[in-house]
Parts: structure tokens; sequence; C-alpha cells
């Protein structure tokens, strides 16, 4: 029996967090969906940008410790989780896991292919190089085992020992995690790795669905183990553990096209991952006086190894087609908030009592050492501190009210039970049409905007958030060929025309209203009198399709506009312009020009004074 040596090492005080890696896998769908080009894109090795799903004309820039683009090779990929092996050897746990949607790469990235090996072969032949480096020279002696298992329905199976039944996670009063029964192999060389790790990988479960042939329907986990025990008295010993997970994708079942069992497996992989979320963001808080670990077992397998004892890596992978806009967006938020997590390392160790056991098979059978509960606990709740921004600074929105939105989002998706999490979905379907029909509509007012500007000689330009500069051309989607085909009208991108300025709009009206642009402006507060006559008729005096254009306009600022571009608005000021934004937050768009009466403070006059001072005020400058 091995017996526990409390660990007051200094040197393991210092705190690890979480690295967060995001890899950006390479179009695999159909030309229609490459067309469209991609919703999201790196902008260099540590920052990414992803369209804002509330308006297409924005982007919201993430930055992570490390972006892998399209073109990234495994190798490359293996290269940020290596530095985390070696900590094994001094008895520290490790862990990597892939996270992310459905068909975005998590099982090509840790898995791989036998042309293409991943992260898990990667690092077992990485740790297998690293003790034989030791071996040569050190006073320990090293043994390596595993264990390999996958939680599917909330069920934890032996993949080493498919017939067994659901095992049970314990944990031990060193706050350990254990899974008794749980086959644990000694192995002596990768290829005898491979050996086991090869047919146990094909009793994982998979199946198809809509969006990938061979979608993993359960969290697999291998754990790797490596004990070393000194090869004189005391014979302490050092156990150092190391998860590799590939999680289950986060699914939407309307794009899955899940039924029946696949339905029943997606809520299983759906709601652990929420879980998932749930213990990430009480972690973040710092304040949560319950960290829901047992609320599944997936968080609960990973206890030690996120928030706990470990050094992670969080490989995110993501897709850059349209369709998986929205988890792409919801594994980015999350991935920015695995940022903020702290782990403190820590050597495990106990004092070897009887000499080592060697046998081939075994079962884990108990805990090595930790350091005591109260510390790590309280340990863990510790934001990061080594400078990095909040989640909520990495979203980087032009303006406030896109980043409350976005945060409102964020925290709707993270905090509803599953069931509202479903309506959210539609809800989100159906924000997704709005934005659709807008931005059918953005694109017809943009191509009447670019006439006016060709016909007056003006030359357009586009606003950008200094902070968003980039050589790049802007990221925005474009038509797949399909529509192309079906539509005739030429469309201008949207980023054209639609956050010009108010003066760069050509006034066009009818001969017979001509009025100099002073005048004009004159109109906007008109003399006593003839305010009425003016309250009549001055929009029938207008030519149609500029009084038109104008409106649209007018509703552009006020769909998207900023606090400041609220405020260049005639007649609203600070307070109207954060009641427009607080209008905007809770309702989403105005869908036409008069909705903004219901906006307090704008109804009758004021806002007919509103509306009048405006389509002047536009058609003037
Ligand atoms: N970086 C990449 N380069 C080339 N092919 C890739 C890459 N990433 C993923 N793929 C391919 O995309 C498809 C889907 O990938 P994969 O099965 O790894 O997704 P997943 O995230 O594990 O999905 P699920 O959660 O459904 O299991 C596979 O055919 C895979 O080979």
């Amino acid at each position: 029996m091995a017996q526990r040596v409390a660990v007051s090492d200094g040197a393991n005080k210092k705190t690890s967090r979480v690295r967060v890696v995001v890899r950006l896998r390479p179009y695999m769908g159909k030309q229609d969906e490459k067309d469209e080009g991609p919703c999201v894109r790196g902008l260099d090795s540590q920052n990414l940008e992803i369209i804002n799903w509330r308006n297409a004309t924005e982007t919201v820039k993430y930055h992570f410790d490390v972006i892998h683009g399209e073109q990234t090779t495994q190798q490359e990929v293996f290269r940020s989780v290596k530095p985390i092996l070696p900590h094994l050897l001094s008895g520290q746990n490790a862990s990597v896991f892939a996270y992310g949607p459905t068909g975005a790469g998590k099982t090509h990235t840790m898995m791989g292919s036998s042309d293409q090996p991943g992260v898990i072969p990667r690092a077992v032949r990485e740790v297998f190089k690293l003790v034989k480096a030791k071996n040569e020279d050190d006073r320990w002696d090293y043994s390596i085992g595993m264990s390999y298992l996958e939680i599917y329905n909330e069920k934890v199976l032996d993949l080493l020992s498919p017939s067994s039944l659901d095992l049970p996670i314990r944990e031990d009063k060193d706050k350990n995690i254990l899974i008794p029964g749980l086959t644990h192999t000694t192995i002596s060389s990768f290829s005898d790795f491979d050996k086991h790790f090869v047919p146990a990988s094909l009793n994982r479960t998979t199946a198809s669905t809509k969006l990938n042939q061979r979608s993993s329907r359960s969290h697999a986990v291998l754990l790797l183990k490596v004990v070393r025990t000194q090869r004189t008295l005391p014979h302490r010993q050092q156990t150092g553990k190391l998860y590799l997970i590939d999680l289950a994708g986060s699914e939407d079942n309307r794009l899955t096209g899940n039924q029946g069992i696949r339905l029943k497996e997606s809520g299983a992989i759906n709601l652990s991952l929420f879980t998932l979320s749930k213990v990430v963001d009480s972690l973040n808080s710092g304040t949560a006086v319950r960290v829901p670990y047992r609320d599944s077992k997936l968080t609960r397998l990973l206890q030690d190894s996120l928030g706990g004892s470990a050094h992670s890596v969080m490989i995110t992978n993501i897709a850059p087609e349209y369709k998986y806009y929205f988890h792409t967006f919801g594994a980015l938020n999350f991935a920015s908030k695995s940022k903020l997590i702290v782990n403190k390392p820590f050597t495990c160790e106990t004092v070897a009592v009887l000499p080592v056991k060697r046998g081939r098979e075994g079962h884990e059978a108990g805990g090595s050492g930790t350091e005591p509960q109260k510390k790590r606990q309280k340990e863990e709740r510790k934001t990061e501190q080594d400078g990095f921004p909040s989640s909520a600074q990495f979203h980087s929105p032009s303006e406030p009210s896109v980043m409350d939105r976005l945060i409102a989002l964020e925290k709707l998706m993270m905090n509803c039970g599953d069931k509202d999490k479903l309506s959210m979905l539609k809800d989100v379907a159906q924000s997704r049409k709005e934005i659709q029909e807008l931005k059918e509509k953005q694109r017809e007012f943009e191509s009447k905007a670019m006439l006016f500007n060709r016909e007056v000689g003006e030359r357009s330009g586009v606003k950008q958030d200094p902070a968003f500069k980039n050589s790049m051309a802007p990221l925005q989607r474009k038509q797949s060929t399909a529509t192309k085909a079906k539509q005739q009208a030429v469309v201008q991108p949207l980023q054209v025309a639609q956050l010009q300025p108010l003066q760069q709009l050509a006034v066009v009206r009818k001969q017979s209203v001509c009025v100099k642009k002073k005048k004009l402006s004159d109109q906007v507060e008109p003399p006593e009198g003839k305010e009425n006559m003016l309250e009549s008729c001055w929009e029938s005096q207008l030519d149609t399709s500029v009084l038109e254009h104008s409106r649209q306009k007018i509703l552009h600022i006020l769909n998207s506009g900023s606090l400041k571009e609220l405020k260049g608005l005639q007649q609203i000021g600070d307070k109207k312009a954060k009641l427009i934004l607080g209008w905007r937050e809770i309702h989403g768009h105005f869908r036409k020009l008069d909705d903004v009466v219901k906006v307090e403070g704008m109804m009758g006059k004021r806002f007919s004074s509103f509306i009048k001072a405006n389509i002047l005020s536009v058609m003037g400058k």
C-alpha cells in the first residue's frame, strides 16, 4: 500500500492557467458554402474575428494564446501541447481537451489518422521519449499505464473492456477523481499503447449525422498515468496523470437532423457541455459557493483537470462555414472564459511501502496524494493574475451596445435551463431570419446609395474602427453561387455607404421644391405659423425614392448606430440615445422607422418633429 505524503513544496504554489488554443479547420462543405466566404477568420497568431450576428457590418474580435489557421498541420497543433507533458514526470497532472461544434475537427485534432496522427498519439510518443531520457540518468524508476473510457448518455464505459457496465466516479479524501473497476494497463512502448488504443477506439460510439458522417456521440477520455518511484529508500512515489479528452460536439439538432436515439444522445451531450460551461462560469466568477462539477459525469471527471490540479490546454475547434455560426460564436465565448481559470499545479506524491507492482493489467485502486482540499478550493476560485483581460474585454466590438448585446446573449445561452435553451435556439433562428431580411433591405438601400453617390460624383468611404484595421478585406458574407444565379440585381458589399457619415449622402429633390442647402436647415425649425403646413405637406414635396432612402438611412442608424452616432441624429440627446439603445437591447431591431414611437418620449409631435428634422437634415447635408 502506498502512504500519502503531504506536499508543501513552495515551488508548487505557482499558478498555471488553462492555455486556450483555437484551431480553424479548412472548408469541408459544399462549394456553395465556400462561396459565401468564412464567418470567422484568424487575423494573426493570437487574434481572430467573427461576424457579429446582430450587425453584419461589424465583427467581434477575440484574443487567445494561439490561433491555428486552416493550413495548420497536426505537428504545429501539437506544439501547443508539448510543453505541459514534462510535468507528468514530476507527479503533476495535465489535461488536453478538444471542444467545439460537431464536425469542427475535434477527433481529427485529438486522434488524427495514420498519416496525420493527432495530439493523443503524439503526446503518448513524447511521454515515452521523456521517460526514456530520464531513465538514463535518474534516481527514479518510471512506469506508464493507460485507461480509456467514454461517457455516453451519462454512462461511464470502459473502452478497454467493452462488456463492462456503467462505472461509478468516486473521489478520495484528497479530492482525487477515481473510477473503481476501470481497466488500467501498463504499457512499455508506443507500439504497446497502439495495440490497445486502436481497437479500443473502434469501441467508441459514433454515428452519422447530417453534419458529420462519423460523429462522436460520446466524450472519449484517455488517461495516461506516469508513476515514478525512488530507487533508494524511502522509495518516494509520485504519480502524474494526463487526461486527453475528445469531447463530443455541441449540437444543434435542427442542423444535425437528429431524431430518436440521436436526439437523446444529443440531449446528453449538450447537457454535459452546458454543465461544463456552468462550471467554467462558476470558476471564473470566483464567488460561487459551489462549482457544479457533480451535475454531469463529464465535469465530475474533469474536476481535477479543470480549475483543479492540472496544467490544461483547451483546443477549441471551429469551422469556417456559416451554418456553424452560432455554435462557433458560443464556442469562442466559452473558450474565452476558460482563459480566466487558474490551475494550481502540485506534486502528487506517496511513499512506496511495498515494491511497485508492474503487472500488465490492473485496476485503478486508489488515489495518489494531493494538497489539502480547502486550500485547493480556495485556489481554484482565484482568477487569473497574469494581466490577461476578462472575456468582456476580449470582445472588442466597436461600441458598447454591441458588447452588451453579446454578453446578454451569452449569459442567456449559458444560464438558461435545457428547455429554455431550446427555445433560445429557436429565438436565435428567428433572429437569424430577421437579420437575413434586414440584410436584404440593406443591400437594396446600399445599391441606391451608391447610385446617388455616383450621380453627384462623391466618393464613398468606409468607416473602420482603428482597432480592427488590417490589410485584409473586411470579413463579410458573400452570396453563394446558387443565390447569385437567382438574383439579378448587383449588390454592393454591406460595408459600402452603410457607415458613411450623413453628410456624404446625395441630395435629390423634385425640381419644383428645390430649396437651397442653407434654407433646408432653416426648415428644421420652421417659422411660426408655417409649421402646420410643413407638418402636413413637406413629405409630399419630396421625391419618394429620396424620401425612402433618407428614412432607411435614419432607420439604419437607429438599428446599428453607436451611442455617439445616435446622438448625431437631430433631436436625440444623450438620454434619448440611451433609451434607443435600451429598446434595441430588449426588442432587437426597429422594423420600420415609425417603430421609434415605441421608445419612451418619442410619441406624437416629438415623433413627427424627429422624422422631419432628420429627413431634412439628411437631405440638406
Ligand atoms: N484540420 C483539418 N484538416 C483536414 N480535415 C479535417 C480537419 N479538421 C477536420 N477535418 C475533417 O472534417 C471532418 C469532421 O471532423 P471531425 O470528425 O474531427 O469533427 P468533430 O469535431 O470530432 O465532430 P463530432 O463532434 O461530430 O465528432 C472529418 O472528415 C475530418 O477528417
